[in-house]
């Protein structure tokens, strides 16, 4: 089986200068391996200050590592050149943190997607163009109607966060780098984009390095995960298996510091909906007797409303085909 990306023994040293020089290690002898045949989402996680960012800028080759090489498509990303490294340009994407910061303020949303498809030259027409964009726009959930015309700061954070998504689908990547897309975006948002991060993996085939510090969306998304601390990986593995049954000090700690909601607690008014639905198995969707949708996610990773309530928030907000009646769950879970 060959391989879309690997590192082998990846080191990354910082120093600050040439008088007394403090090299920092950000990242220690890292290897990793993702197959070409085998789109997958793979977690990256770690608090602040642990390596992610650089890891982040080693695979895009903004950075070179100090130590060991990257390999795309079995070349070293160092000394690719023509058609390999143009290949790589197009096909190793990124989505960062800061959905405002990406887009020049002075263009409208179909400058910025129209831009990097005349740079790789992926299209022949003008029509062939705007069907990629119509095509890209929907495929991460946007009506094109309601986001082309406009301007960056005339969209929300989670409908510019997408977009950014949409730019890089574009290209038709290969590997989507994804450096904590979700911690600037409105909670209520956040399901909605993992979701379109998934789709992505299922229906178009790219591989997801996905970068948090946040284990409960890591849950919800990824296969498998990589804990890093201080530059090294302190476990790795099946995400069910490292976050349920962590086996490093460090990730137990890490998992022990996502908040738990209690489903017998009640705000103002309202019970929460759990005790409507009789859940009192800790592990079910709150919202699981009304919501089919949610039912059907609930049974691939059961424990996900358990981990986090503003996620069963997000899921509820995001599904219009989810029949909660006309509570505001505001009203239902405070935020
Ligand atoms: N350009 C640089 N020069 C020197 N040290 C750096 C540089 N960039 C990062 N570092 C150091 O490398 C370590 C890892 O930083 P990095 O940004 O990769 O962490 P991170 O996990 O992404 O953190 P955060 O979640 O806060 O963004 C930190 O100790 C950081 O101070």
């Amino acid at each position: 089986m060959s391989s879309l990306l690997e590192l082998r023994n990846v080191s990354k040293v910082y120093t600050k200068g040439l008088i007394n020089a403090q090299p920092t290690v950000a990242l220690r002898q890292m290897s990793l391996t993702l197959n070409e045949d085998e789109p997958t989402i793979l977690t990256v996680a770690g608090e602040s200050g642990s390596g992610k960012t650089t890891l982040a800028m080693l695979l895009l080759g903004f950075i070179d590592p100090t130590v060991g090489e990257i390999l795309y498509k079995g070349k070293n990303i160092k000394s690719l050149t023509g058609e390999d490294r143009l290949a790589y340009r197009r096909e190793v994407q990124a989505v960062f943190q800061d959905p405002f910061a990406v887009f020049n303020p002075f263009y409208k949303v179909d400058h910025l997607l129209t831009v990097p498809i005349r740079q790789f030259k992926l299209s022949k027409s003008k029509a062939e163009t705007q069907d990629r964009i119509h095509e890209a726009l929907t495929a991460v959930g946007l009506r094109p109607e309601d986001v082309l015309g406009r301007f960056p700061h005339q969209l929300s954070g989670g409908q510019r966060q997408r977009i950014n998504v949409a730019r890089a689908l574009l290209l038709r990547p290969r590997l989507l780098i994804a450096d904590e897309p979700v911690s600037m975006v409105d909670a209520s948002l956040r399901a909605n984009i993992l979701e379109t991060l998934r789709k992505l993996q299922r229906d178009y085939g790219v591989s997801i390095i996905y970068i948090t510090h946040d284990l409960t969306t890591a849950f919800h998304i990824a296969r498998s995960i990589v804990v890093l601390y201080r530059g090294g990986v302190m476990e790795a593995g099946d995400v069910d298996r490292v976050i349920k049954t962590p086996q490093h000090p460090y990730t137990q700690l890490l998992v022990d510091s996502i908040p738990w909601p209690n489903l017998d607690q009640q705000w103002g008014e309202h019970p929460i909906i759990a005790r409507e639905a009789g859940g009192s198995d800790p592990g079910a969707c709150p919202f699981m007797s009304r919501c089919p949708k949610a039912m059907d996610i609930c049974k691939v990773r059961p424990p996900l409303y358990q981990l986090d309530r503003h996620q069963a928030a997000a899921c509820y907000l995001h599904d219009k085909q989810a029949e909660v009646g006309d509570e505001r769950l505001s009203d239902l879970l405070p935020v």
